[in-house]
């Protein structure tokens, strides 16, 4: 008798390749619109579905996850951020969560060192100028000055696989790496990153010039950056998210930046996207802000490489094997 195949509903549109290969392995159930789910349609999902392969736009809390049917064994994220899933409820309900680090890191390593050039030297406002006709006068030694990046100092909150990659990168373009962690990168990382350990995030703010957000959303890093703790940043520092928006107080740094108090910011992320704070949009006019729609890992080769890790998460699950991607309790 012919194993029935796993009825696999995936929630947005994937890479054609990665699609082709689902159609071959699974019964699946794709989604040619590209529009996120509503809620009702996720939940309907949840009822059928063996395995739901949702992204970072679906919201699955612990009120979607009870209307689960009883097939729905695995959520395999497209994605390496997974606090759009109640993971500890789909835990409990005996529900395995995958996701997909690594493949993306080096891409959101990149994005983020284009957000800190960009922010520093004017890019995006420079490369407004001569579309838009105002480039009149020619050079001038006092026109669209930036910051000079080599030799400041860069903190990187969150020292993963990301932040790790930003140190790389960042070393490369002479600025000093200093970081916070929730624990101490073995010595041999920290020595080769040429890292400055800070226990203390605080301690750590007030002397950078730069602060990149590489952690992942938690209940603890929610607004990890707060009002309080973007104060201590010096005048000219310049704040770059690649994360998750929740970490920072986005309205205090809007806030800040308005008054002055710091100087610019390159944002990947926000707190409900895609709505974007009009404060931020507004900054974003004045060159002050530098806002992209969440493209870290936006690369054909990373896309491909998550879908990839997607059916192997879930192939693997289905021969009945521990998938390598799995969310354990201890990772939460
Ligand atoms: N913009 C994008 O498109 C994009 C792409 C990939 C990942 N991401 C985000 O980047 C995050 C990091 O990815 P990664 O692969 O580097 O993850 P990772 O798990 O390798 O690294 C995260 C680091 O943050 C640290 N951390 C966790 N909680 C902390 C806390 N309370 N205080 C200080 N440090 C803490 C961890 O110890 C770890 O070293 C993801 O969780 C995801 O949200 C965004
Ligand atoms: O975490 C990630 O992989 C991206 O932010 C999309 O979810």
């Amino acid at each position: 008798m012919s194993k029935r195949k796993p009825l696999v509903v995936v929630t947005r549109r994937l890479p054609d390749a990665v699609e082709t290969r689902m159609r071959e392995l699974f019964d699946v159930r794709l989604n040619a619109e590209d529009r996120p789910m509503s809620a009702d349609a996720l939940a309907a999902a949840l009822r059928e579905a063996d395995v739901l392969v949702p992204t970072v736009t679906d919201e699955i809390d612990s009120g979607i996850l009870a209307q689960a049917g009883p097939n729905l064994r695995l959520i395999a994220n497209f994605g390496n951020g997974v606090d759009h899933i109640d993971v500890a409820a789909a835990l409990e309900r005996g529900i395995t969560v995958t996701n997909t680090p690594g493949v993306l890191t080096e891409d959101t390593a990149d994005m983020t060192m284009a957000l800190i050039l960009a922010v520093a030297r004017r890019v995006t406002e420079g490369a407004r100028i001569i579309p838009d006709d105002e480039w009149n006068t020619g050079w001038s030694p006092t026109w669209m000055l930036g910051r000079r990046i080599t030799g400041k100092r860069l903190g990187i909150v969150g020292m993963g696989r990301i932040g790790q990659a930003l140190a790389r990168r960042a070393r490369a373009f002479g600025l000093q790496i200093h970081y916070h962690n929730r624990r101490r990168v073995p010595a041999a990382t920290e020595s080769a990153l040429d890292a400055t350990y800070w226990e203390s995030l605080d301690q750590m703010l007030a002397r950078v010039d730069i602060v990149s957000v590489n952690c992942p959303h938690t209940p603890a890093t929610y607004h990890l950056l707060s009002a309080r703790r973007l104060k201590l940043l010096k005048r000219e520092a310049i704040v770059v998210n690649t994360a998750r928006g929740e970490v920072i107080d986005e309205n205090a740094l809007a806030r800040l930046i308005e008054a002055g108090d710091v100087s610019a910011a390159g944002l990947d992320v926000f707190e409900q996207e895609p709505a974007v704070s009009p404060r931020l949009v507004k900054l974003a006019r004045t060159g002050k802000v530098v806002l992209l729609p969440h493209m870290g890992s936006a690369t054909h080769e990373s896309r491909l490489d998550m879908g990839e890790k997607v059916i192997i998460n879930i192939k693997t699950f289905m021969d009945g094997h521990r998938p390598p991607d799995r969310i354990l309790p201890s990772m939460l």
